[in-house]
């Protein structure tokens, strides 16, 4: 990409949840941006949308969308992606692509800025911004590298935003009508493009995304398959549970990891305490560890509850927290255009 005074947009996307905060994130990030064309399906089009104290219309996406566009931001879902990351390249955009459809791609790179910048100098027109969970988790696994990772066990509390501005719609819908006195009412959960649903208010689900022939979900397999990728550690054992909770925004993980080496708590305090955008809250005395609320419209991941395991001196327990429509998605994609930008001649 040319180096320039101000770089094009495009938003891909735009209406939903992770587009509408790629738009807000441009802004409070104070990034260059001249020209932006928001773009979603036509069930959208015209729809308009505040930016930088202007309405903006949203359009069809079609592929002249992306003449003379720098960086495309998509966040349209997998099918979206596979239909127009070609066309957007052929049109000379840079895309990075908040879907799963090419994050395992041996060609194309999977970054999160804090860990892996480096893997954006082999890109070769698409960069993928990987999952929400395992964005979070890698942040802060990184930060204790040193230590020789070695196997993580982990259980996520997904906010149901990661299912879409729909399923936030349906848990709302879901409380007032419990509320309302009617019982049972199940809506778009845990899946929403399944035909059995299990009411997701005043309850747990321990499904987020679709079963594989493993018995392990879709998410679960993007948390192991996705950190040994970012973190490059082929070898690294990862042991996932991904559960949905009647929260709305931030996703909570509580992780249990096995170092080479013996580490103490006060080890792991200091690396996380300097590591890059992350922010230690660990005085539990005090009710003070990291909670979604307390990450929702942050862009950094949270971490506390640090302790060592009973037995085991080379396994440390934590709690860590983001926002997942920020950090897990519209955050770390501008952060990547930023480094795009960094790195322009
Ligand atoms: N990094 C991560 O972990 C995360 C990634 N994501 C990714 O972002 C995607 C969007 O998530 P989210 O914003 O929560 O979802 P929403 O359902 O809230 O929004 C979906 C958006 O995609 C548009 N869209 C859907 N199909 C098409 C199409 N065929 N062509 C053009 N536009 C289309 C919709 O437009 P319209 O208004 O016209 O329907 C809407 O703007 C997810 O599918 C996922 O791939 C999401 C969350 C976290
Ligand atoms: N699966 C995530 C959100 C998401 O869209 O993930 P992905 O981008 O990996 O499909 C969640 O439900 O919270």
């Amino acid at each position: 990409m040319e180096r320039k005074d101000r770089y094009s947009f495009a938003v891909l996307g735009a209406t939903g949840a992770v587009g509408r905060r790629m738009l807000s994130t441009l802004e409070r990030r104070g990034v260059p941006v001249g020209e932006v064309r928001l773009l979603a399906s036509p069930r959208s089009a015209g729809t308009r949308i505040p930016f930088r104290g202007e309405e903006l219309v949203v359009e069809a996406v079609r592929p002249e969308s992306f003449d003379g566009v720098d960086i495309a931001l998509f966040s349209a879902g997998a099918a979206a992606s596979e239909e127009w990351a070609p066309v957007a390249v052929e049109r000379g955009a840079v895309v990075i692509d908040n879907s799963s459809a090419f994050r395992m791609h041996d060609d194309v790179p999977l970054v999160v800025p804090e860990v892996n910048p480096h893997a954006l100098a082999h890109h070769r027109g698409i960069i993928a911004n990987p999952n929400c969970s395992t964005i979070q988790l890698v942040v802060v696994l990184h930060a204790l590298r040193e230590f020789g990772l070695e196997h993580v066990t982990i259980s996520t509390y997904q906010a149901v935003s990661g299912m879409g501005q729909r399923a936030v719609d349906a848990l709302l819908e879901e409380v007032r009508r419990a509320e309302a006195g009617e019982r049972d009412v199940t809506t778009v959960f845990p899946v929403v493009k399944q035909d059995r649903h299990v009411p997701m208010a005043f309850n747990v689900i321990p499904q987020c995304d679709i079963f594989l022939d493993n018995g392990y979900t879709k998410e679960e397999m993007k948390l192991v398959n996705e950190s040994r990728k970012i973190l490059e550690i082929p070898s690294l054992r990862v042991t996932p549970t991904a559960v949905r909770v009647p929260v709305l925004y931030g996703h909570a993980e509580s992780v249990a990891v096995r170092f080479r080496d013996p580490v103490g708590v006060a080890e792991v305090r200091d690396r996380l305490a300097k590591a890059e955008n992350v922010v230690l809250v660990d005085d539990p005395a005090s009710a003070l560890y990291p909670h979604p609320r307390m990450a929702e419209d942050r862009g950094e991941t949270f971490v506390g509850r640090i302790r060592q395991d009973l037995e085991d001196p080379h396994t440390i327990l934590f709690f860590i927290v983001a926002d997942n429509l920020l950090k897990g998605a519209a955050w770390n994609a501008v952060q990547i255009a930023e480094k795009l930008m960094e790195m322009a001649r």
